[in-house]
């Protein structure tokens, strides 16, 4: 059988975005310690689309901020392209994370005092980047942003802020967008805007997406699903629908169940 670590080992690293080998992750310690992530191998595939299910508590949040080098490890390697982000110190993480990841929270970790495209520069102004206009027009035009970019946080909804942060991670074309429950708190208009936007992002720029999510028809959106349970990746389906990743999420029902 090939497994998800056989096929890790396989691809060419020049293919690889992000990969973690033999990842442990526990918090605390001695009897009250939880192991979040368990020896985890696994390889995201460069300008793929990857969505990342399991039951609430099966690790997913972790991995994404252990590959994003937002969490330290327990113990085995992580690698951002072909930079091995667990050997580095902060300073040498933080440029990293700064020149090639874009970040989309649950929590939209949108600053209160700055106006939303203020927000959505940030990351870029601290960069001392500029925007790329025309890059940037598309995005808040397609996130329907164009009328709010002068509101704070405090006078958009919910679901606009979710578009703020999206389009902050989306604004300075980073290699590698993490994604965690990007359509948590979206009506499903707003987030079906959301999904096409990553999609854009895979199809048309090359960037690649890992995404968090606990929605079939989110996932439906990505190449390939991978499966966590009790922070081991257990199943991976290329290609998936939404119908076909409901059946497989019903199976950890049924096991936790039984
Ligand atoms: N800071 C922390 N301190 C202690 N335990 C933690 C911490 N963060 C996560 N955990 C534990 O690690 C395990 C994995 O958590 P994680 O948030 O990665 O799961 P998840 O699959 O993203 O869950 P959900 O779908 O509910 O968001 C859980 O048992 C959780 O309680």
């Amino acid at each position: 059988m090939t497994g998800v670590a056989d096929r890790a080992g396989g691809v060419d690293g020049a293919d690889i975005a992000a990969r973690a080998r033999e990842l442990t992750k526990a918090y605390g310690s001695g009897e009250t310690a939880v192991v979040a992530l368990d020896a985890v191998d696994v390889s995201i595939a460069r300008g793929r689309f990857t969505a990342v299910m399991g039951p609430s508590g099966s690790g997913k949040s972790t991995l994404m901020h252990c590959l994003a080098g937002l969490d330290g490890v327990s113990a085995g390697q992580v690698w951002l392209g072909g930079t091995e982000i667990t050997g580095l110190n902060d300073r040498e993480l933080t440029r990293l994370r700064r020149d090639r990841v874009g970040f989309m929270f649950q929590s939209f970790n949108l600053l209160p005092t700055l106006n939303a495209l203020e927000n959505i520069t940030l990351p870029m102004d601290i960069a001392g980047r500029r925007p790329e206009q025309a890059w940037l027009d598309q995005v808040i035009d397609t996130l329907g942003l164009r009328d709010r970019l002068r509101h704070r946080p405090a006078q958009l909804s919910g679901g606009q802020q979710q578009r703020v942060a999206c389009a902050r991670a989306l604004a300075s074309r980073p290699e590698l967008v993490f994604a965690d429950e990007p359509t948590g708190n979206l009506d499903s208009r707003a987030g079906l805007e959301v999904l096409g936007m990553l999609r854009r992002a895979v199809d048309e720029l090359e960037q690649t997406v890992v995404m968090v999510t606990h929605d079939p028809g989110a996932a439906a959106h990505a190449d390939l699903v991978l499966f966590l349970a009790d922070g081991r990746i257990v199943d991976e389906m290329p290609q998936p629908t939404a119908e076909a990743v409901l059946e497989r999420m019903k199976r950890f029902d049924t096991v936790r169940k039984s």
